[in-house]
C-alpha cells in the first residue's frame, strides 16, 4: 500500500491571489499542522518563512509541487481564530492572505532569503551551542550584517532559517538594526530559585549538594541575602544577574552550573518600562454621579448589544470609565485590548494604565523595536503576563485567546485607517470584526464620533451612551473667534497672529500657565514663491509643491520624502526675489521665539518626533512644566491631558475647511472641537482663541457652540444627498503607471468594463487632487455600492474586470489598487 502524498498550502509574503502548494517531503517525520511556519522555495533562488494554511492530500494538477524545506516550530504560531481573521480581512479589504500575513506578524517572525541578520554583542552565551552555531555567529559577530542568503552559502546548506530562528529565540541574533536607545532600556536578567527548589526541604537538599562547590554554593546564599532572605527567595524573589556577579566575580561558570542543575532559574526581567511591584499599584478612582451613571448605562447596553458608542466630551473622564471597565473584565479572566490611533497618545496613557494593571499590560506599537513586538506577541501566544494590551492599529493581529474587551479610544481618528500597503484596512471596523469573531464587547468612546458610528448609533446598529458633563463640572472652554480677513484690513495682523490671540498668550504666560497652538502643517511654509515671476518649486517626482523646512534649510516634498537644497535664485528667471507663501508649525515655533522671547517654546509634529523617546520628552517637558508653549500638528489635538493650559490657539481654521473632500467640514469640526478640548482641564474654564478668515462658516459655530448634533445632521443630510457614506459603501482603485497616456486609456477601459456590470455606480476615471507621486501618473476610479452589498460579491467581478486589463501585455506594468472604504 502506497501512503499517501501531503500537500500543504502555505501563505508566502508575496501579493499574489493564490496560495501556494507545497508537498511535503515523504522523509519529513513531522506534518505541519495549519498556523505553523515551515520554509520554502521560492522561484529560482528565494526561500521564505510562511504559514501553513491548510493540509491536504490533492495533487495539483498542473504544476510539479515543489517540496518544503523545513518545519520552523511544533505548535502554530498563528492560531486558528487569526487565520479565520485574516480570511475575513483580505475578503473585506480585497487583498491578498499574503498581504494580510505581512502586516499581521512582527518582521522577527518573518524571514526571507534577503533578510538581514545582525548580530547582538551584548548576548551571553549561557549553553552550549551546536557547532554550526557557534560558526554561524563567529561569522555574524565578525561581519555583524548579512541576509540569510548569505549564511546559507556560508554554511553550505540549502537553508539556514531553523537555525538563525533558533539563535533569535536565543537573543542572540536580530532581524533588524535595533535603535541604540531601545537596546539599553530593555530587559535585564534575572535569577530566582527554581520552582522545584522553592520548598524549605528542598532548599536544604540544594545546600548538601553544593557543598563541594563553594563558588555555587556562595552564589546561592548571596541569592537568598539579596533577595531579602530566605523567606522572599521561596517565594521567587529575583535578583538582578548583574547584582550576583558584582559580589562574586569570575562566577558566571558557577552560575551556569546552577541554571543547569535547575536550581537557579534565569528570565529576563524588564527594567524602566513597567517595573511597578504590585504594592504600588494604585487604586482606581471613584466615579463622579455622572460618570457612575454613564458607567452603568455602558454595563447595562453591553447585556444587549456588542457595540456600545461612548460620546463623553473632552475631559469627561473617559478614561476612568475604560479603567473601570479593564478590570471587570480581567476580574473575569478576559483579555482586553486598548486602541489608540496614535503613538503620541500612547505615553500618556501607558502611564494612566501601568498605575492600575502594572505588569499585566503590554504596549505594541511600530516605535518598538521587532524583538519587543515579538515578545508581547509570544507572551499573548503562550497565555502568560500580559491581559491588557494597549497598541496602535497592528494590534488588532496579535494572538488574542480569550479576548472579553476592544476600546477603541478616539475611534474618529482618521489614522485608524492603513493607507498604504495593503490591506487598507480601518482599525475599528476591523477591531469590532475582531470582538465579533471572539464574542466580546466594543466600546468605542470620543468626544467627536465618526459621522459614520454615530449614523449606527442612531439606526441602533450600536448603543450609544452619552457623558455631557467635565469631570469635576468645569465648563467646557469658552471658544473667541478672531477674524483674520479683518485684522488684516486694519492692519492688526503681526504676521501670522491677530492681536486677540497674542493678548490671550500673554495673559497666559503671565498667569504661569500654559499654551497650546496648533497648525495643521509642519515645516515653515507649504511654498517658496518667485515674486517675479511667480515660479513655484515642485517635486521633480510628484505634482505637489515643496514644503520649505528653514532650519535644514531644505525643501521637502511631503508625498515621497524627496528632499533638495533651498534654491537661493529663482530657477524659471533667475531673479533672488524668493518669498515663503502660507506657514506651518516650524514658522510659528520661531515667531513665537521672537515674540515672547522669555518663554520656552516647544514643538512637536512629525519632524521633530522621529525617535520613539522624542514623543516622551516633549510630552513630560510639557507636563513637569518645562515649556511654556507647545506648538504642534493634529498630533497635539486628543487625548492629551495636561492640568495648566488655559489657552489653546488655532492658527488657521480655513486650511481644514477649504479641502475638496466630502469629509472636511465633519473633520475640521473635529480637530477644532478636540484641539479646544485641551484648554482648561483642571481647576479653571480654559479660553480658546480661533483664527479664521470666514467666521461666519456654519462649521465654527458650531465648534463655538460645541454642537455635535447639529454638525451632524447637516453632514448626514449632505451624505444622504450626495450618495456618501454611511448611506453608500466606497471602493476606490487607483491605477499607477510612469506614462500618463498609458494609465489613461487603462482606466478608460476598465471603467468601461466596470460600468457594464455595476452601471451608474462606476464613476471617473479621474486625476486625484495629486495626479503624480513618485514618478508615477496617477488616477481613480471610484465605486459606490449601496448597503448591503456585500464586498466579497462584488469582489469577484471586480478581479475578473482588473485582470482582464493587467493580462493586456501593453498594461503590464500598470498597477491596480484597491481602498475598501478609503478616507
Ligand atoms: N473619577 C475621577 N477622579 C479623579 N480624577 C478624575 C476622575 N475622572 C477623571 N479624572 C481626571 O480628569 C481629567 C480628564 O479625564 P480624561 O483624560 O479621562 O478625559 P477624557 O474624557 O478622556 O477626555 P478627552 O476626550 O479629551 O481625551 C484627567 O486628568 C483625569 O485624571
Ligand atoms: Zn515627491
Amino acid at each position: 500500500m502506497t501512503v499517501p502524498e501531503t500537500f500543504v498550502d502555505v501563505i508566502l509574503p508575496v501579493p499574489l491571489p493564490r496560495l501556494f502548494t507545497y508537498c511535503v517531503p515523504p522523509e519529513m517525520a513531522e506534518i505541519p499542522e495549519p498556523g505553523i511556519r515551515v520554509v520554502v522555495p521560492f522561484g529560482k533562488k528565494k526561500q521564505y518563512s510562511g504559514i501553513v494554511f491548510s493540509v491536504h492530500q490533492n495533487k495539483p494538477k498542473d504544476y510539479e509541487t515543489k517540496p518544503i524545506l523545513s518545519i520552523l516550530e511544533s505548535s502554530p504560531i498563528v492560531t486558528s481564530a487569526q487565520l479565520a481573521f485574516w480570511e475575513w480581512m483580505a475578503e473585506y479589504y480585497q487583498c491578498t492572505l499574503g498581504e494580510v500575513y505581512k502586516a499581521a506578524l512582527p518582521s522577527g517572525l518573518k524571514l526571507e532569503s534577503e533578510t538581514r541578520v545582525y548580530y547582538n554583542p551584548d548576548y551571553i552565551q549561557l549553553d552550549d551551542l551546536p557547532e554550526k552555531a557557534t560558526k554561524t555567529l563567529l561569522f555574524l559577530s565578525e561581519k555583524k550584517v548579512c541576509t540569510v542568503q548569505e549564511i546559507n552559502t556560508f554554511l553550505g546548506q540549502k537553508s539556514s532559517m531553523p537555525l538563525l530562528h533558533k539563535l533569535m529565540e536565543e537573543g542572540a541574533v536580530f532581524v533588524s538594526e535595533r535603535l541604540k536607545e531601545s537596546y539599553k532600556a530593555k530587559t535585564e536578567n534575572h535569577l530566582r530559585i527554581a520552582e522545584p527548589y522553592r520548598t524549605e526541604q528542598k532548599l536544604h537538599e540544594a545546600f548538601n549538594v553544593l557543598e563541594k562547590a563553594p563558588r555555587q554554593l556562595n552564589l546561592l546564599m548571596t541569592l537568598i541575602q539579596k533577595a531579602g532572605g530566605a523567606g522572599n527567595a521561596l517565594k521567587g524573589q529575583s535578583v538582578a544577574r548583574k547584582e550576583l556577579l558584582e559580589e562574586n566575580s569570575s562566577a558566571t561558570a558557577a552560575l551556569n552550573e546552577l541554571i543547569k542543575k535547575d536550581i537557579f532559574e534565569q528570565f529576563p526581567m524588564e527594567i524602566g518600562r513597567l517595573d511597578l511591584s504590585k504594592d504600588k499599584i494604585q487604586q482606581k478612582s471613584s466615579f463622579s454621579p455622572a460618570q457612575h451613571k454613564a458607567y452603568e448605562e455602558i454595563e447595562k447596553a453591553f447585556e444587549q448589544q456588542t457595540v456600545v458608542l461612548f460620546h463623553g466630551v473632552t475631559s469627561s473622564g473617559k478614561t476612568e470609565i475604560y479603567i473601570h471597565l479593564i478590570e471587570k473584565h480581567l476580574s473575569r479572566g478576559e483579555q482586553v485590548l486598548y486602541l489608540l490611533p496614535e503613538i503620541a497618545l500612547t505615553t500618556q496613557i501607558t502611564t494612566r494604565l501601568k498605575r492600575h494593571f502594572g505588569n499585566k499590560l503590554g504596549i505594541y506599537h511600530s516605535k518598538f523595536s521587532s524583538e519587543e513586538r515579538v515578545e508581547i506577541y509570544r507572551d499573548l501566544l503562550e497565555n502568560q503576563n500580559y491581559q491588557v494590551i494597549l497598541g496602535v492599529r497592528s494590534s488588532i493581529f496579535l494572538p488574542f485567546n480569550n479576548l472579553g474587551l476592544v476600546i477603541v479610544d478616539e475611534e474618529h481618528e482618521h489614522s485608524f485607517k492603513q493607507f498604504d500597503p495593503a490591506p487598507r484596512y480601518h482599525a475599528r471596523d476591523a477591531g469590532i470584526m475582531l470582538a465579533h469573531k471572539h464574542k466580546a464587547k466594543v466600546l468605542l468612546g470620543t468626544a467627536t464620533p465618526a459621522i459614520e458610528s454615530y449614523y449606527n448609533a442612531q439606526k441602533g446598529k450600536y448603543a450609544l451612551v452619552e457623558l455631557k458633563t467635565r469631570h469635576e463640572d468645569i465648563q467646557l472652554p469658552r471658544i473667541l473667534v478672531a477674524d483674520t480677513r479683518e485684522a488684516r484690513r486694519k492692519k492688526q495682523m503681526k504676521s501670522h497672529f491677530t492681536p486677540l490671540l497674542l493678548e490671550h498668550i500673554q495673559q497666559s504666560l503671565d498667569d504661569k500657565q500654559q499654551v497650546i497652538l496648533f497648525q495643521n502643517r509642519r515645516g515653515f511654509s507649504p511654498f517658496l514663491e518667485c515674486n517675479v515671476c511667480s515660479w513655484v518649486p515642485k517635486c521633480n517626482y510628484c505634482d505637489v509643491s515643496m514644503t520649505y523646512h528653514k532650519k535644514m534649510n531644505q525643501l521637502v516634498c511631503h508625498y515621497c520624502g524627496h528632499t533638495v537644497t533651498t534654491p537661493s535664485t529663482c530657477n524659471a528667471c533667475g531673479s533672488p526675489a524668493l518669498s515663503t507663501q502660507g506657514f506651518g508649525t516650524e514658522k510659528i515655533e520661531e515667531e513665537i521665539k521672537l515674540m515672547f522671547p522669555e518663554s520656552r517654546v516647544s514643538r512637536m509634529d512629525l519632524d521633530t518626533t522621529r525617535s520613539k523617546k522624542s514623543y516622551q520628552k516633549i510630552i513630560s517637558d510639557f507636563e513637569d512644566g518645562k515649556v511654556d508653549i507647545l506648538i504642534g500638528t493634529q498630533m497635539i489635538t486628543k487625548g492629551l491631558d495636561f492640568d495648566n493650559v488655559s489657552v489653546v490657539g488655532i492658527l488657521n481654521a480655513d486650511n481644514m475647511l477649504n479641502i475638496p473632500d466630502f469629509r472636511a467640514f465633519e473633520r475640521g469640526f473635529q480637530m477644532m472641537a478636540q484641539v479646544s478640548g485641551r484648554a482648561g482641564r483642571k481647576n479653571k474654564r480654559g479660553t480658546v482663541v480661533l483664527q479664521t478668515s470666514s467666521p461666519d462658516h456654519p462649521i465654527i459655530g458650531y465648534v463655538v457652540e460645541n454642537d455635535y448634533q447639529t454638525m451632524y445632521r447637516t453632514q448626514i443630510e449632505e451624505r444622504q444627498l450626495y450618495k456618501y457614506p454611511p448611506y453608500y459603501r466606497l471602493i476606490n482603485l487607483t491605477l499607477r503607471h510612469k506614462n500618463k497616456g498609458v494609465v489613461e486609456k487603462a482606466a478608460d477601459e476598465l471603467a468601461a468594463r466596470l460600468r457594464a456590470i455595476f452601471r451608474d455606480r462606476v464613476l471617473g476615471p479621474q486625476e486625484p487632487p495629486v495626479a503624480r507621486v513618485q514618478n508615477l501618473y496617477l488616477t481613480r476610479i471610484i465605486l459606490k455600492f449601496e448597503k448591503g452589498h456585500a464586498p466579497s460579491y462584488v469582489k469577484q467581478l471586480m478581479n475578473d474586470a482588473t485582470n482582464a486589463i493587467l493580462s493586456q501585455p501593453q498594461w503590464k506594468y500598470v498597477t491596480i489598487q484597491t481602498d475598501v472604504d478609503p478616507l
